[in-house]
């Protein structure tokens, strides 16, 4: 497939290379017909370019639809950077990076997401101004996966509403996958409400911390490998790690009621949320549930406010007991309910102007 026909529902691609630092990242910036790109950074070891192009392009995209659904006024974009987290990083690789964005001239605000943190993007900050999520003494609103955590709590609570009528979170057993930013926090929440948990990571040391954590807390914990987390007898499945593990293989082993995670792209394809609900799995939509990050970097964009985000971060409980409510009605997969209404919000905003105009976000006039 030529590069342009891979590309052709993105705006704008980006192939960053400095062969001094070893960076090779790729930007790809989807829409902006909501205003300037805003996604996160990744790092990983990516087995080949092809496969960082799909990810970067499959990221952004979802990230158009997380904005639409989250209400902001940014459109979809997101970086990767190929390389491994644990060997590649370095302050200089991650300056080179920001002078990539900086060249973008307010295009594309970026920040953190699997295999980077707020600490590298320090770095990247003395290059440009459109970095996001860094800590408070370098003026960012902080580490974003707390609020993105949050929201997968209010996506949980929200699910235990839709299937069993109440929102308490403990006396019920999760699997999570990857206990990373995001994973560690939902599960020490869970472990504190008094839920069972079966997890897994392919990195032991976060296995060793969650374990230290549940001793302190006298909780149960039961570790599973990388295979054996879809087998779980739990009742949610909570994945925070890579996207796509909803699939023909691992749909025919889940034995859970539902799956709400903050994994981006859990679904591997469209049609394995129609397979979820077949088999009477509720699915939350994870641009719905993981929104809380894109929620606090939107809102440090217009002077960081940290009410006003955890506001706007409980609005996730909401929004999810409506799509699965509008899904239900008209006999369509949550997946489907959740897109449809992001595309019509879109549609009915870019009706106005088709183009951002200003490169810094107006002050916030209304609190909500
Ligand atoms: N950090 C944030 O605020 C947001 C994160 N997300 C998404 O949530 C997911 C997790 O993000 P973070 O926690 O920030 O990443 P992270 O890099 O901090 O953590 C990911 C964890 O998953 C583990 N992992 C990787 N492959 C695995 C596998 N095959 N099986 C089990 N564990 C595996 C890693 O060892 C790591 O501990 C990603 O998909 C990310 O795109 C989405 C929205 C915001
Ligand atoms: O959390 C962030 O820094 C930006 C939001 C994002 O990239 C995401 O929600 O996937």
């Amino acid at each position: 497939m030529s590069v342009f026909s891979k590309i052709r529902e993105h705006e704008q691609v980006v192939f960053c290379n400095d062969e001094s630092t070893g960076l090779k990242a790729i930007i790809a910036i989807h829409s902006t017909r909501l205003g300037p790109a805003l996604g996160g950074c990744r790092m990983l070891p990516y087995a080949s370019e092809e496969e960082a192009l799909e990810d970067v392009l499959r990221l952004s995209k979802g990230m158009t639809y997380k904005c639409a659904a989250a209400d902001v006024d940014f459109g979809g974009g997101k970086a990767v950077i190929i390389g491994d987290p644990a060997r590649d990083k370095t302050p200089e690789l991650f300056r080179a990076f920001g002078q990539f964005v900086e060249s973008l001239n307010g295009r594309f605000y970026t920040g953190t997401d699997m295999g980077t943190t707020p600490e590298d993007f320090v770095h990247g900050l003395r290059e440009t101004n459109c970095i996001v999520g860094v800590d408070e003494v370098y003026g960012g609103s902080g580490d974003s996966s707390v609020p993105t955590a949050q929201g997968v709590i209010y996506g949980l609570q929200a699910t235990n509403q839709a299937l069993i009528g109440s929102d308490e979170l403990g006396s019920k057993c999760y699997s999570i996958q990857g206990l990373g930013k995001v994973g560690f926090k939902v599960a020490e929440r869970l472990l504190e409400e008094g839920a069972d948990l079966y997890v897994t990571d392919i990195n032991q040391q976060a296995i060793e911390r969650l374990l230290s954590k549940a001793k302190i807390l006298g909780a149960g914990v039961k570790v599973l490998s990388s295979e054996e987390i879809y087998q779980a007898n739990a009742d949610v499945f909570i994945p925070c790690a890579m996207g796509g593990i909803i699939n023909d293989q691992t749909i025919e082993q889940l034995k859970v009621k539902a799956v709400v995670g903050s994994a981006n792209n859990q679904l591997l394809e469209l049609r394995h949320g129609q397979l979820l609900k077949e088999k009477g799995i509720l699915f939350a939509p994870d641009y719905i549930v993981n929104s809380g990050g894109l929620i606090q970097v939107a809102d440090e964009l217009y002077t960081p406010n940290k009410e006003r985000v955890l506001q706007k971060t409980k609005a996730i409980y909401n929004s999810l007991l409506h799509i699965y409510e509008y899904a239900n009605t008209l006999g369509i997969t949550t997946i489907e309910a959740a897109n449809e209404f992001c595309e019509k919000r879109i549609e009915a905003r870019s009706r106005r102007n088709s183009f951002f105009s200003h490169m810094k976000r107006p002050k916030w006039a209304v609190r909500t």
